[in-house]
């Protein structure tokens, strides 16, 4: 109770200070929340956490908000650190462990037995004031898309560093997704606590190789097992954790004095220095400052005058604080907090394009769908402008439908509580939704969406933008990567079949990675998904969540095809269904094309160009896609072509499916005829290794046709990279594990799709027609 009254008068305080008024009105807040009753749901996945008031959830400050996400390579300490942001912010009483597996944000079961994180969770919690929200991104390659999708929804991130490891692999893949998406960044140098833990190796990796300007705000006090604390360069104050509290809530924050602390006091004032320098090459206003007031003497410059700046050159982007600490010896970890809400941004902080086209109404994200057994789905939103209420209606534009919420939520892991309203800025969750999909738009009403697009019309006129004004409406617009895996998945019996089908669909409702596909040759249901451990993973939720015992068939590799050389084909269609009689003739030609797309490239030969309907040209190009999604050697996607159309003769009264069935038989003839090739995708890959077990990870690597590009020294440490074709790569985890006692982790990404040499194309094709 005291907690939480503090954090209202914090709270107070800051509002009439800052005289600053949410999107909304507050006493128009007050009014709603008076009719509706504090309502706190007890029981299975509800919580009354203690000191919690509703009031306080649903009225929160935009400028206080703080969404940030946590992004790391696998194993950096991403869990750990979650773990004890949320048990120092109050919301845990214990301290979880990955090793343990017991974990709040690690809560599905799959994840407990890997002790990896799979899927994210929203997790809302204060600090000193502020309202984080904390969006669990998953560092395992098979998920990169959930990062993508995640990283929309944070207004702010941290990335996660094993300080003896410096920049890894996948911190690099996401730190350029990062990137991509504009988000303000610190950096936390973990695992100081570690034996090989150096900050300056770390530090130096992060300029090399993120291309980044590191901006450092502590040093550490001690590395490896003599790792204490660290020391605060903004203030000249060390922070010493007690060694005997076995939580590091203890710990003291005292000045750096000559007295006590010569040397390190030495090296904070050069530090400071240092970054004082830094910050005001980067930011004018502050340059203005220290050469106006304080060029005589630094240490005169106030921390909270230094703090501002480093604010702003962080929100710019144009340089990153660095701090350090070991979440697992419970070490750095309140310095962290008090960082994300000093340096990274609240929501009214960055450029949303799209929120001056709502003027207040609502505009949400819809980022995660998860299927509860007794509430059905539960989807999670960010909330950009508006509000949203229980037992309201809501539009969703990627789906064209309207449908109601019925209850709202703030989700805490997997405990949620339920709120009357919550506005812009925050992250709700909620129930009742049953079409909507991860990824889906959602707004106020039909009309709303109508009103925005006018608005955005209007704008893109203006900026003489050519973009279609629904689609910059629709704001995830994530890029889904093509699976590379898939296998065929039979229900225990032909009576289960549709709870099978059932259980996918909500499975990809959740998940828009996941593909699935009818065979047509055998109609089995074929899954098809990013990567080894992702189809295990809906395997086993199938099993668990739907109670189904499935047999998957054997993991295969999606291949691709390609033409080497151009081939021309004529086909007529002449077929009479009941009293009407469908004829087409079509001449075209297919060449090979370097796009790496397996989107084909469509022409049209001048002389028939001009007399083409709309109608025709839609019947010739759907014609064309569907003979590219079935290549002649695998019956794989064709990649890297172009048709072009000779001549279309249609008698009249013909149906458009019956030219596109035309087109579709005489494109397959003519890519029968070429010259063909097997394209496999290739795969980039990254091991880490200490030096004794180099050897046999090369020949391993050696044998699975492995291009190793640079063996790199990292301390104790060898850093294999190269590409890998991916049908290589199946189980790869388990003998690398075997191979090094444990000892090496590795990182896949997808690179590219290569040619494959004509020796292995002709073993991979004796095998697959050997199966078939
Ligand atoms: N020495 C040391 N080990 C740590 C520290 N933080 C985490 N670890 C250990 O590192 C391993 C990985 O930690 P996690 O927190 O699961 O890492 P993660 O980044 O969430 O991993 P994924 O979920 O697989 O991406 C565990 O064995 C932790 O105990 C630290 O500060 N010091």
């Amino acid at each position: 109770k005291m907690s939480n009254l503090r954090i209202f008068a914090v709270n107070r305080k800051k509002i009439s200070s800052l005289h600053y008024f949410n999107n909304m009105c507050s006493s128009k807040i007050r009014a709603s929340l008076k009719r509706l009753k504090l309502h706190v749901l007890l029981g299975r996945n509800y919580s009354s956490l203690p000191g919690i008031d509703v009031r306080f959830f649903s009225s929160f400050l935009n400028c206080l908000i703080r969404n940030i996400g946590i992004m790391a390579h696998i194993d950096a300490g991403k869990t750990t650190t979650t773990e004890r942001i949320l048990y120092y912010s109050g919301y845990t009483r214990s301290l979880g462990d990955v090793d343990d597996g017991d974990t709040v944000t690690d809560f599905m079961a799959q994840e407990r037995e890997r002790g990896i994180t799979i899927q994210s969770a929203a997790v809302t919690f204060d600090w000193k004031g502020y309202r984080i929200n904390l969006i669990d991104t998953p560092g395992h390659v098979d998920f990169t898309l959930e990062v993508e999708r995640c990283l929309r929804v944070l207004d702010g991130a941290v990335a996660v560093f094993d300080a003896s490891a410096g920049v890894e692999a996948q911190t690099l893949t996401v730190w350029r997704q990062a990137d991509k998406h504009k988000v303000p960044r610190i950096c936390f140098l973990n695992k100081m606590d570690k034996i090989g833990a150096s900050f300056n190796y770390a530090v130096e990796s992060i300029r090399e190789k993120l291309k980044a300007k590191p901006l450092l705000l502590q040093l550490p006090i001690g590395e490896g097992k003599a790792f204490k604390g660290v020391v605060d360069i903004v203030s000249k104050e060390k922070l010493l954790w007690n060694p005997n509290s076995d939580d590091g809530k203890d710990f003291e924050r005292k000045p750096l004095l000559e007295m006590s602390d010569p040397k390190l006091l030495k090296e904070t004032t050069e530090a400071r220095n240092a970054l004082i320098e830094q910050v005001a090459d980067l930011d004018d206003e502050f340059a203005d400052l220290v050469l106006g007031e304080f060029s005589e003497n630094f240490d005169l410059l106030p921390a909270e005058k230094l703090q501002t700046a480093l604010r702003r050159v962080t929100l710019a982007q144009t340089a990153v604080p660095v701090l350090c600490g070991s979440a697992l010896k419970n070490k750095g970890v309140q310095p962290l907090l008090d960082a994300i809400t000093m340096y990274l941004p609240s929501p009214e902080e960055r450029n949303y394009e799209f929120l001056q086209w709502y003027k207040g109404d609502l505009c949400a994200l819809a980022f995660k769908v998860l299927h509860d057994k007794q509430r059905g789905p539960l989807v999670f939103m960010r909330i950009y402008s508006g509000m949203i209420k229980p037992q309201t209606a809501i539009h969703n534009i990627n789906g064209n439908c309207t449908e109601r919420i019925s209850r709202l939520l703030l989700p805490f892991a997997d405990q949620h509580i339920e709120i009357p309203l919550l506005t812009a800025g925050n992250i709700a969750l909620t129930v009742g939704l049953k079409h909507t999909a991860t990824g889906d738009t959602i707004v106020s009403s039909k009309s709303s969406a109508l009103a925005a697009s006018r608005r955005a019309r209007r704008e893109g006129e203006k900026k003489q933008k050519e973009n279609n004004e629904t689609e910059r409406l629709l704001l995830a617009g994530v890029e889904i990567p093509e699976p590379v895996f898939f296998c065929t998945i039979e229900p225990p019996s032909m009576a289960k079949q549709p709870d099978l089908d059932h259980a996918l669909k909500c499975l990809q409702r959740e998940d828009p990675s996941l593909k699935v596909k009818l065979d047509p040759d055998s109609g089995q249901t074929v899954l098809c998904g990013m990567g080894e451990l992702h189809i295990e993973i809906i395997h086993d939720r199938i099993k668990r969540e739907y109670g189904l015992e499935t047999y998957l068939g054997p993991l295969q590799v999606a291949y691709r095809e390609a033409i080497l050389n151009s081939v021309r084909a004529t086909d007529t269609l002449d077929r009479t269904l009941g009293d009407k009689r469908h004829l087409v003739t079509v001449e075209l030609e297919a060449k090979p094309m370097e796009t790496a797309s397996l989107l084909p490239v469509i022409e049209y030969a001048a002389s028939v160009a001009g007399d083409l309907s709309q109608a025709s040209r839609e019947a010739f190009e759907n014609g064309v896609h569907s003979a590219c999604l079935q290549g002649p050697l695998l019956g794989s996607p064709v990649q890297d072509v172009a048709v072009t159309l000779h001549s279309l003769v249609i008698h009249p009264g013909t149906s458009t499916t019956m030219i596109s069935a035309c087109v579709s038989r005489c494109l397959q003839k003519a890519l029968k005829k070429a010259d063909k090739q097997i394209l496999e995708p290739l795969m980039n890959l990254e091991v880490t290794v200490s030096r004794d077990y180099l050897s046999p990870v090369l020949a391993d690597l050696a044998q699975r046709r492995g291009n190793i590009q640079e063996i790199q020294s990292r301390q104790d440490n060898k850093v294999v990279i190269g590409f890998v074709p991916l049908a290589e790569t199946m189980g790869y985890s388990t003998v690398l594990r075997t191979l090094t006692s444990g000892s090496a982790t590795f990182a896949l990404e997808l690179s590219n799709y290569q040619a494959m040499n004509p020796q292995d194309q002709s073993t991979l094709l004796s095998q697959r027609h050997g199966l078939s």
